[in-house]
């Protein structure tokens, strides 16, 4: 069954069109891709996500005929490409793969440079794409360039194998599993500088992976896929964690759909909530007001920039009566800014004094507070909007149904 399964946007381009698409290998009794119809949109990351050997892996290398298709057309921008040059075809998709691929006896440069030389680029130009997209992927040229792959570590082998990919700038990137085999604090680094890179070019971008959490983060849209490459549901991050088209896809999803939605909003997306504060040099009957006024057991104690310091409460002026209030009650941790999502923020308020989790903007100067309210709010708000879109969903569909039994 499919669940909206080509998202119509009128507005905007299809850049990959797969139209009934089946493969079967040698010597196979079943299809490995079972007559996939799918319309990726431009500028979009497109995330193939599903359980292993569903036909990920072997949907993403037909697009650029890595594998050819038994049956079934590839429309690349307007263009059937199924019987297209695939080298041709290939200088125009970017390609980035888990093991990387760089050819071990060239330099960091030369390997960046495969594609543009192919093309016949000038050695001047290339030498200034080569270090303009080291500089994209935050390795500074001039150290990097004459570097041999062996001389880098793997999140550094895989900043190259995207910067080789987007070499001759192509409208398309197939990513497979591109940052798999990395540990998971890099590999959060690493999506985190693709996403704002992306935020830049945007490319069309087509990503496999079999997880979940990284589908959620990288996708703008999600196909999940059954065995053959049968779609499950395509759709946003969003919509794939509220409304599950079926009871496969909820299984995929696993249990913490609402933890993980909190992936998808930012602290800058919700009102923040106010905390009682004081500077530094306040004294304890200004401190007692505030504690009395806002029914709180501690406030916040700001410097004279406005960051917060410490947490104050009754107990700890009584206890040290004319001590200074940078010296009492107990400093603050785990502040945020208002960039983190919502998940962030709620790990945060999990270990936090008084069950909130402070927010500062990037020079440190308080913003406000988050609680636990908040985050309910979003999550029956995302709910909510969900079961509205269901709702004109359902009423779309059958409007058009009935228009079209009409005589
Ligand atoms: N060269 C091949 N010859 C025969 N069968 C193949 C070949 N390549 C893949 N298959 C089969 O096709 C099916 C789909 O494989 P594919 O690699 O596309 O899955 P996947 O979803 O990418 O899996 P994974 O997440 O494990 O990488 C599997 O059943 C696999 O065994």
């Amino acid at each position: 069954m499919t669940s909206s399964p080509n998202v119509s946007q009128p507005n905007r381009k299809v850049m990959i069109r797969l139209e009934n698409l089946t493969k079967r290998f040698p010597g196979q009794k079943q299809n490995a891709v079972d007559n996939l119809t799918l319309d990726i949109y431009e500028g979009e990351i497109v995330v193939l996500v599903g359980p292993s050997g569903c036909g990920k892996t072997t949907t993403m290398k037909t697009i650029n005929r890595i594998i050819e298709p038994t049956s079934g057309r590839i429309i690349l921008d307007g263009e059937d490409v199924t019987t297209a040059n695939p080298d041709t075809l290939r200088r125009r998709i970017g390609y980035v793969i888990q093991q990387v691929g760089l050819f071990p006896h060239q330099t960091i440069g030369e390997n960046i440079a495969t594609v543009p030389k192919l093309l016949g680029w000038d050695s001047k130009r290339v030498t200034a794409r080569v270090d303009e997209l080291l500089d994209m992927v935050n390795m500074s040229p001039a150290d990097y360039r004459d570097r041999y792959p062996k001389q880098l570590s793997g999140g550094q082998r895989q900043r190259v194998g995207v910067a080789r990919a987007l070499g001759a700038d192509p409208d398309v990137m197939l990513m497979d599993e591109p940052f798999g085999a990395i540990d998971p604090i890099t590999r959060d680094r690493l999506q985190n500088e693709f996403l704002r890179l992306q935020s830049e070019v945007r490319k069309t971008i087509v990503f496999v992976t079999h997880d979940i959490d990284e589908a959620i983060k990288m996708g703008d849209r999600i196909v999940i896929l059954q065995e053959a490459s049968r779609i499950a549901q395509y759709d946003t991050p969003e919509r794939i964690l509220t409304a599950p088209a079926n009871q496969f896809v909820a299984d995929f999803i696993g249990k913490g759909a609402s933890l993980k939605r909190l992936n998808l909003s930012r602290v800058s997306d919700i009102e923040l909530s106010s905390w009682p504060t004081v500077r530094v040099g306040a004294d304890s009957a200004q401190v007692l007001d505030q504690l009395r006024s806002s029914g709180r057991d501690s406030v916040l104690v700001l410097d004279d920039a406005g960051r917060p310091r410490r947490w104050v409460g009754a107990g700890d002026l009584q206890s040290s009566p004319s001590g200074a209030l940078e010296e009492i009650g107990v400093p603050v941790e785990g502040m945020v800014e208002p960039t983190a999502t919502l998940s962030d923020a709620l790990n945060e308020l999990i270990a936090a004094r008084n069950s909130v989790t402070i927010v500062v903007d990037p020079a440190g100067v308080y913003r406000g507070v988050v609680d636990i309210n908040q985050i309910n709010e979003t999550i029956r708000a995302m709910r909510s909007t969900s079961a509205a879109q269901n709702a004109a969903d359902l009423a779309e569909r059958s409007t058009a149904g009935s228009a079209s039994e009409r005589p």
